[in-house]
């Protein structure tokens, strides 16, 4: 007769250290751990703070859940030690070590697997090699993807087909093709990587990390099926991946863990600084603005003065902020936010509409879904994809910022997104609790998952 511990699923978890990347795939260990499977989550020195009071939290409420740490490749790569994390990485060069370090992630992934012998390994999509290295013991493995339902379809539509070819400049608008709505993008809005152009080692791993989804046993969405129950659809039944929708991972997330959650990060990106603070003095509105701030920062970007003018109306915190904690906050009216995916359902569960400012990434998709598809978020305005090689001639002019700032906060149709999205905030809430969508599709991945080992 088999004991308790031989039954019991035990799920091995490798997340991207990138913040984006590795707070939602903690919460989804969070997740597997609260309904009995045993969690390991793997990651390296550098990173491991960001998860031990995750970990803590759990534990305390008697989870099987535990950290494995294993040594990032730093002089195998010429990187300098301590850069084991994307935005503490500074020039394209080190970018590109560090996607070779991530690479190398493999030769300790691999003696691991074989000694622990997990029945499932569930990688972020960033690793590629990782459906090879766990095909090599028998094991399932499983991609995370960082962004929902339709930033996925909308990205492989646009790699498969190519459609920017057909335009003949890059501020021409071509239709994404095959999709349940009409999705107009232009190539000025797409990444390097989706068309495929370049040399890079980021390109180099998406490409291989498309290879890696047509051999995996399937994908985990972090988000909800009553969000985008068309493009869940369409993902699955087009594309025909194997997918479980089980978010939104962070409503999982206690009122303590939301204060420390990603303590040790810090904010990857924020442009045109000058030109949001002005804009904000001008919108006259109340406002919480978090801020980069690497501990040499000169604080140019900040008008003389701008503090004591906006004291009482407006905070600036340097650095990180509990953003859950923050959004949930009943005087929040609105969110300026780049579109992350994360930020993006963060916003939705908290049912505060958004002003949109895609930066990069599968960012310009989100904010599709936000302002054409949801109707809960108005756009900015921006036009251009801007990375790090950009500078901010390409970003918004304080007028514009500010004028979409005031005309939201005043706007008859921000009642009407508030409204919209706060049904979606009690979709998602019953999506993740027990019978809901969310918890019904991580069951039967688990089930799954069971039933392919015992
Ligand atoms: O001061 C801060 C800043 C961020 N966060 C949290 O950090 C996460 C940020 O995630 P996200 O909004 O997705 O942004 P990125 O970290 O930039 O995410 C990357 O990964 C995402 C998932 O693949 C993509 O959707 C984004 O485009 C890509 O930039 C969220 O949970 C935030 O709540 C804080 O708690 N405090």
């Amino acid at each position: 007769m088999e004991t308790k511990t031989e039954q019991q699923l035990h799920i091995f978890f490798l997340p991207f250290m990138a913040q984006g990347h590795t707070l939602p795939l903690i919460d989804i260990a969070k997740l597997f751990a609260s309904r009995g499977v045993k969690s390991t989550l793997i990651t390296t020195l550098v990173n491991a703070p960001l998860f031990s009071k995750a970990i803590q939290t759990s534990k305390s409420l008697g989870f099987e859940i535990e950290l494995l740490v294993i040594k990032f490749p730093s002089t195998e790569v010429g990187l300098p030690e301590g850069i084991e994390r994307t935005n503490l990485r500074k020039k394209q060069e080190q970018a590109d070590k560090y996607f070779r370090a991530t690479n190398l992630l493999e030769q300790q992934v691999e003696p691991i697997l074989d000694q622990h012998r997990p029945h499932c390994l569930v990688a972020d999509s960033l690793f590629p090699w990782a459906t090879d290295v766990a095909a090599k013991f028998g094991i399932p493995r499983i991609i995370f993807h960082g962004p929902g339902f339709f930033p996925l379809c909308a990205s492989t539509s646009v790699m498969r087909y190519q459609p920017q070819r057909e335009v003949s400049s890059d501020s021409e608008s071509f239709v994404v093709p095959g999709l349940p709505d009409e999705i107009k993008m232009t190539k000025n809005k797409l990444a390097p990587f989706l068309t495929l152009d370049g040399e890079s080692e980021l390109i180099k791993v998406v490409t291989a990390s498309q290879l890696a989804n047509e051999t995996s046993y399937g994908i985990i969405v972090n988000s909800f099926y009553e969000l985008e129950p068309a493009y869940a659809d369409h993902y699955r039944k087009v594309f025909g991946r194997k997918a479980w929708h089980i978010g939104p991972a962070s409503l999982c997330e206690t009122e303590k863990d939301k204060l420390q959650r990603g303590r040790k990060a810090r904010l990857m990106k924020y442009m045109s600084l000058l030109e949001i603070a002005l804009a904000l003095e001008a919108s006259r509105q109340q406002f919480i603005w978090v801020v980069k701030k690497e501990n040499n920062d000169k604080e140019e970007w900040l008008p003389e003065g701008f503090e004591q003018r906006v004291e009482g109306k407006g905070l600036i915190i340097r650095g990180w902020a509990p953003q859950l904690l923050i959004l949930q906050h009943e005087a929040v009216g609105a969110f300026l936010t780049y579109c992350g995916w994360n930020s993006t359902l963060e916003a939705v569960c908290a049912g505060i509409p958004m002003i949109t400012w895609p930066v990069s990434a599968d960012q310009f998709y989100n904010e599709k879904l936000v302002t054409q598809i949801l109707g809960i978020g108005v756009a900015v305005g921006v036009e251009k994809w801007e990375d790090d090689s950009v500078k901010s001639e390409a970003s918004m002019k304080k007028e514009t910022i500010e004028k979409a700032v005031t005309e939201f906060m005043v706007s008859h149709e921000k009642e009407e997104m508030r409204s919209k999205i706060l049904e979606l905030r009690d979709l998602a809430r019953r999506a993740v609790e027990e019978g809901g969508s969310s918890f019904l599709d991580l069951t039967a991945l688990i089930e799954e998952l069971k039933s392919l080992r015992f």
